[in-house]
């Protein structure tokens, strides 16, 4: 039979040997923490301090061949799981987090992550795949349970590797054209609120409006301001209102008669579910067209701070994807919106 892993020695013998536990002391009042963390190697100097917050026994692992260290393990977990655009800590406590290094979308190969979690005693935790971060968010954290665990079981966390697990996107920058329907505003019976807001958003995320078009409710007239930007090598379009019910919402009939293929018109998310998603060739090449309904403008959060993100990453997006969204794309609505930090299209 093997020798145990943990032994209890007296503290006076315990220099050379890793403690296994964090060693907390508190001083009423003024403070508490710990005086020596979980991994540290016993050195003389410390046994005064040990003695002194009334340790006379201590726990200690005796490192042997084929087991690693927390620390350690949590090097190796990160060094298979880090992809491009991020930045790691220091291992504290066991555990290595991972922040975004710049802007752009988040994404997290799941089934890989799902498999490693399976190994057991080895976690890597992250936020949701596909959703725009901005850079020093902190994104992931791994660390293993044990003090020290099986190298075999860190291998085998390495064959299940086969690219990146968890990477940033940076976003292009793109050069937006933005269509905006409506007779009212054509009109100047009242001013227009879409570009302002678009020009925000999109500057969040860092892309700019190329130009604003104002159309009537017209089709020719919406469908020739889509050609022109795509023409003068817009990056994307976006085709604001006029997307629901009543006879003067012709923009999806716009965006056709444009000649972009529409790959989805209507989408499982509330604020958006007016939201269409074409493609169309521009002299900058393959370009979305995109249908913004007027919760776009209205709300903090709705489809288009989900979509367009993925899209400037280069995502090409299809139909499943936007019909993937329905579960999590209800908005709550609630008193104060603390979106992105919330469950929407999670
Ligand atoms: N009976 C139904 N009513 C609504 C439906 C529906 O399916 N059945 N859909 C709802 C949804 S979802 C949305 S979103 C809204 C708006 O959809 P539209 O994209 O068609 O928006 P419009 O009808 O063009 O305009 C609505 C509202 O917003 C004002 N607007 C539009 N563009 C601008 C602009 N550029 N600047 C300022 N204001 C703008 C417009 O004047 C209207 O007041 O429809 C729901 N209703
Ligand atoms: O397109 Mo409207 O989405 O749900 O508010």
């Amino acid at each position: 039979m093997s020798k145990p892993l943990m032994t209890t020695i007296p503290v006076r013998d315990a220099v050379g040997t890793v403690l296994c536990q964090d060693i907390t002391r508190i001083e009423p009042g003024k403070s508490k923490g710990p005086v020596f963390r979980k991994g540290h190697v016993v050195r003389a100097e410390d046994i005064d301090i040990l003695l002194s917050v009334g340790k006379e026994h201590l726990y200690v692992y005796e490192p042997r061949a084929g087991l690693v260290h927390e620390n350690d393990a949590a090097e190796r977990i990160v060094a298979a799981v880090g992809g491009k655009h991020l930045e790691r800590t220091a291992p504290k406590e066991g555990r290595i987090d991972l922040k975004a290094a710049c802007d752009g979308l988040l994404r997290i190969d799941v089934p890989t992550l799902t498999a490693i979690n399976s190994l057991g005693e080895i976690t890597v935790a992250t936020l949701h795949s596909l959703h725009f971060v901005n850079r020093g968010r902190a994104v992931a954290g791994m660390r293993v349970i044990p003090l020290l665990i099986e190298d075999a079981k860190l291998q085998a966390m390495e064959r299940l590797v086969t690219g990146p697990v968890i990477e940033i996107l940076p976003l292009k920058s793109a050069r937006v054209g933005v269509v905006t329907t409506g007779s009212e505003v054509y009109s100047g019976r009242i001013q227009d609120a879409f570009g302002p807001v678009l020009k925000k958003k999109f500057a969040a995320l860092g892309s700019t409006v190329m130009g604003q078009m104002l159309t009537n409710d017209e089709e020719r007239m919406t469908a020739e301001a889509i050609r022109t930007f795509l023409a003068q090598g817009a990056d994307m379009v976006v085709v604001t209102g006029g997307m629901s019910v009543d006879p003067d919402d012709r923009t999806p009939s716009a965006i056709r008669a444009s000649g972009a293929d529409i790959l989805s018109y209507g989408a499982p998310v509330y604020p958006g579910a007016m939201f269409l998603l074409a493609y169309a060739q521009g002299a900058a090449g393959r370009v979305p067209v995109l249908g913004l309904p007027g919760c776009v403008m209205y709300h903090k959060a709705s489809i288009f701070d989900v979509v367009v993100p993925r899209l400037l990453a280069g995502l090409e997006l299809k139909a499943e994807d936007i019909i993937a969204l329905g579960h999590g794309g209800f908005c709550s609505q609630c008193p104060e919106c603390h979106y992105p930090v919330c469950p929407f299209c999670k």
